[in-house]
């Protein structure tokens, strides 16, 4: 990514998780933080031209994966992903002043949001109806609103919006993190630091028996660590689904580029979606095992020699 990257448009409004995953990539310290509605928006706005970056939630370590990213990258004007940013995110209950627990007839939040605060939610506010908003902070803003009596939403949220806490920490996991996506249109990706994630999707050829087992072979064989795999339906009909592939390494990287070619042979299709430096320590497995590097590059050069009557 070139370094006049202005706008960045994120999951918004102002307060999401999203935006404080935003303010930990360095290039977007002086770009304009532009907020969007639902993740389908953020995406759309790269791919028109009305943003040059957008960052995405695309995993959390307890809900799972985020389907409207998932969607909104597996189809359309190919995006590419360019950098990935973990966060960990905790959970606190407002409301307006004057609320407490027991007159709270509805709490609001995101999907992923109410799903991670579940166990909480129905133990100290069983009565409650749950309310799904496009985002924590859109939470924030329905109590603000009068839309609803209270939001589970991140600290900054409720503090900007001068509501009051009624509770800390509501998340039943606390340790939970959210692995948001940085995506622009495609271009080089960049360089490998030696600790990358080369991500793609896998579209399987659905009339042959083993085409999954032959999709991760390809990596298997080359001594690639996968580190995640998650299906999708196609949306064609039932039964038809795509595979959303992350694994150790780059696309420069001799064994990924092998692995890729022969996905690309074995598949009906396949879209690269990046490769981009590794945030933290999160994954195990540093995708060096047997063969080593030297061993793939000895193996090129062999076959060169072999090709002209060497040995
Ligand atoms: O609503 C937000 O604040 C978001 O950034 C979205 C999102 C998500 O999609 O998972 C991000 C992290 C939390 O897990 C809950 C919601």
């Amino acid at each position: 990514m070139s370094a006049a990257l202005t706008r960045y448009a994120y999951l918004g409004p102002s307060g999401t998780f999203t935006e404080q995953a935003l303010r930990m990539v360095p290039e977007a310290a002086d770009a304009e933080l532009v907020p969007m509605v639902t993740v389908p928006e953020a995406l759309r706005a790269v791919r028109d031209g009305e943003a040059d970056a957008a960052l995405v939630p695309l995993e959390n370590s307890v809900e799972g994966a985020v389907p409207p990213t998932l969607d909104g990258l597996v189809s359309g004007k190919p995006l590419m992903i360019n950098r990935e940013v973990l966060l960990p995110v905790t959970f606190n209950l407002y409301a307006a002043p004057g609320a407490d627990l027991g007159s709270l007839k509805n709490v609001a939040s995101h999907p992923h949001g109410l799903a991670q605060c579940q166990g909480w939610l129905r133990e100290h506010v069983p009565a409650a109806e749950l309310v799904a908003s496009s985002s924590t902070a859109d939470a924030a803003e329905g109590v603000v609103r009068g839309d609803w009596d209270a939001a589970v939403c991140a600290p900054v949220a409720g503090q900007r919006h001068g509501l009051v806490e009624l509770a800390v920490n509501v998340a039943d996991n606390a340790a939970a993190v959210t692995r948001f996506v940085l995506v622009t249109l495609p271009g080089r990706p960049p360089a490998p630091t030696g600790a990358d994630v080369t991500s793609l999707v896998a579209f399987i050829a659905h009339d042959r028996t083993g085409a999954l087992l032959e999709v991760l072979t390809e990596f298997a064989v080359r001594g690639i660590n996968l580190t995640r795999i998650e299906s999708r339906p196609t949306k064609e009909r039932m039964g038809r689904y795509c595979f959303f592939l992350d694994c150790d390494g780059h696309i420069e990287d001799a064994r990924v580029g092998e692995a890729l070619m022969g996905l690309r042979r074995v598949c009906a299709d396949v879209r690269f979606l990046g490769s981009y430096p590794r945030a933290g320590a999160d994954h195990e497995g540093d995708g060096r095992a047997e063969p080593s590097d030297d061993d793939f590059a000895d193996a090129a050069a062999w076959l060169d020699r072999v090709r002209v009557g060497g040995a």
